[in-house]
């Protein structure tokens, strides 16, 4: 093993080791397809020196201190956050760029009409083209890690090859990596191999970035043969593979092949006063408030979360017959900005125990971190995302609207001990949900599971800043899965149609459909939300124990008046009827958007949501 994590302290007349030859010399597995296969990406990337992660709190150390030697880091300042680090980022890598990433099915028509697609040989042709060099002058980490407990019937292995420390740093937060997956992996169990270069070769003498990044980027996977490749970005969902490349792309088409869901879901557990536990899956899309949920205080008396997930869970079928959520990751890679003690308490309070990575948010005078939303007034002087003074007075916020906290999960004061289970947690109810400033009440319970699939594949959203492009367009976004799908819609669709031939119906959890996120014609939002949803929570739990009154309309049953528990709530009549009114006009008009999204996909489509379609149509002109 090198001694140094680091090629900046390689000494410039220090001949450059043949790569390829220490990849096997001082590897501390046997895994003769690993070791193949490190071997032949050292020889591609022909990286200064070749490091195997171990995942241990001296690596942690050395790590960091050479990521805030190169620049990379900012060591906050411990009493504030111990253990804790800034990163700023360049200016253009700051979320994930859809419009690079490719699903390299062996047939187009596997990737389906969301997906970019480019045949696997070309991209490989293509990207070998790029990594060729690559990490010259740099180190190459390997990484091995698994998503899901270690003591899983089947544990999910990966191993990610990088030059970026940062990467490391990233994915001993948000994994379950080093020397205990390597043990694990043994001699000859699969694992998914994760390539990942920033893109940044380093001539001989040259000075490195702060940020290494490159202005060509891809972000592929290979679904048949379980492959991941990534280049010139070192942002967070382009370049910690485990999390939306593997659990989710990955694990979307392994998860068809074996009969189970991998989705972009949080995972809570909640009990009610009676000591009535259940276990909540939701799906929103990236940016429309997962991670506030999973930890959400509930307002009304008695009522308690859990968290087990903020992000993905994978659901398979337990011998009981209903669906068990696991969280695959390990740590949170939550959204800074609008994370505060009053909007997510628990959230803060996880983060203030520090072992953090904090990328573009905005740094205090005394070695702190702060964004928009962290408390209501900001400090007099900060240095923003960018390095630049910033006060009050600036134009520009102080943090990237998609600025992240990297955070440990195990230090989320509620998480709930089902967390490690190796079995998950059975789930009784499924939310859908997206950011509609009009049109889509605040809950909508759906008529049945076909409807409640038809629910997850119209669902739609504005878009957000955790994805490069334009913020606050409405669009499409099945099961929140856009641009986490590894293969075709319409086979998603008849995927999630098909769990109703698995198991009994009655056995399948319920299906809601939420939006935290309307608007009055002022444009504030009409619902509260945050620890306000507790009671739509609420209200969702009492419908599956038959203890609610609902209101039959014609996109499904809403809360019936006085049905939703608002006791001490600061809201008008009004506001709550416009917060949960169904408008057939509007309704009207979604219904040649749902049918051109559908038309999209073809003859995969399945017919069950053309009928689905054609029933709303005909329950909204009844109206
Ligand atoms: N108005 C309103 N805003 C919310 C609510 N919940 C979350 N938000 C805001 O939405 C933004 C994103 O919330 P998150 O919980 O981080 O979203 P996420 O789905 O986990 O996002 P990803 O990590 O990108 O997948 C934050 O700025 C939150 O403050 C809510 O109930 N009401
Ligand atoms: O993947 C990322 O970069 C961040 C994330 O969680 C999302 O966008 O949903
Ligand atoms: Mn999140």
């Amino acid at each position: 093993m090198t001694a140094t994590l680091n090629p900046h302290t390689k000494t410039s007349e220090a001949p450059s080791p043949s790569a390829s030859v220490a990849a096997t010399t001082h590897a501390p597995t046997t895994h003769a397809k690993l070791l193949a296969w490190v071997d032949e990406v050292a020889e591609l990337c022909q990286p200064d020196s070749i490091y195997w992660c171990d995942g241990s709190d001296a690596e942690w150390a050395e790590l960091t201190n050479e990521l805030v030697a190169a620049g990379t880091l900012v060591r906050l300042n411990p009493a504030k956050k111990p253990n804790s680090f800034w990163a700023r980022t360049d200016p253009s890598d700051v979320a994930r760029v859809e419009e690079r990433t490719y699903i390299c099915s062996a047939k187009e028509k596997d990737a389906g009409p969301t997906n970019n697609w480019m045949a696997p040989d070309d991209m490989k042709r293509t990207m070998r083209e790029l990594y060729q060099g690559s990490m010259r002058g740099r180190t190459m980490y390997v990484v091995p890690f698994c998503m899901g407990p270690l003591d899983n019937e089947n544990p999910m292995f990966g191993v990610e090859i990088t030059d970026s420390a940062y990467v490391v740093a990233s994915m001993r937060i948000m994994t379950r990596m080093g020397q205990a997956v390597l043990d694990k992996l043994g001699t000859d169990k699969n694992f998914v191999p994760c390539l990942h270069s920033v893109g940044a070769p380093l001539n001989e003498g040259q000075k490195d970035k702060a940020w290494p990044c490159n202005e060509t980027k891809y972000i592929s996977h290979f679904p048949e043969t379980r492959e991941i490749w990534s280049y010139g970005s070192g942002y967070g969902g382009n370049s910690l593979l485990g999390k939306k490349c593997y659990s989710l792309r990955i694990a979307s088409a392994i998860a068809k092949d074996e009969g189970w869901l991998a989705e972009h879901m949080l995972i809570l557990k909640l009990t009610s006063p009676k000591q009535e536990t259940h276990y909540i899956a939701a799906a929103f899309p990236s940016a429309c408030g997962k991670t506030n949920l999973a930890m959400l205080e509930p307002t009304i008396p008695g009522w308690k979360v859990e968290t087990l997930g903020d992000d993905i869970a994978w659901m398979r079928f337990g011998e009981d017959g209903r669906l068990y959520a696991q969280n695959p990751e390990f740590g949170m890679f939550g959204v800074a900005p609008g994370t505060g003690w009053q909007t997510n308490p628990n959230a803060m309070r996880a983060i203030e125990q520090g072992n953090s990575l904090f990328t573009n948010v905005a740094l205090t005078d005394d070695g702190d971190v702060w964004w928009e939303g962290y408390s209501p007034k900001p400090p007099a002087h900060l240095t923003d995302w960018k390095g630049r003074d910033w006060t009050s007075e600036a134009k520009e916020v102080s943090s990237h609207p998609n600025s992240r906290f990297c955070t440990p999960l195990s230090q989320v004061p509620i998480l709930a001990n089902e967390f490690d289970s190796p079995q998950g947690v059975p789930i009784s109810a499924i939310f859908f949900g997206g950011r509609r400033a009009s049109t889509v009440p605040l809950i909508t319970e759906s008529r049945d599971w076909t409807h409640g699939v038809f629910m997850g594949a119209t669902l739609s959203s504005e878009t957000t800043a955790a994805a490069a492009g334009k913020v606050g367009v409405v669009r499409r976004d099945p099961m929140a899965m856009l641009p986490f799908l590894g293969y075709d819609g319409g086979d998603y669709f008849a995927h999630w149609l098909s769990m109703q031939q698995r198991t009994e119906p009655a056995k399948l959890p319920r299906i809601f459909y939420v939006n935290w996120f309307r608007r009055d014609d002022e444009g504030s939002f009409l619902w509260p939300g945050f620890g306000e949803n507790g009671r739509v929570l609420k209200w969702a739990i009492e419908r599956i124990e038959g203890r609610a009154e609902a209101t039959e309309t014609p996109i499904g049953n809403v809360p019936a008046q006085g049905a939703l528990d608002v006791t001490g709530l600061h809201l008008t009549a009004d506001e709550l009827e416009a917060a949960l009114a169904v408008d057939a006009e509007e309704w009207k008009d979604e219904i040649p958007m749902i049918a051109e999204w559908f038309g999209k996909f073809g003859s995969t489509l399945p017919a069950e949501l053309w009928t689905e379609l054609d029933a709303l149509k005909e329950r909204l002109n009844k109206n």
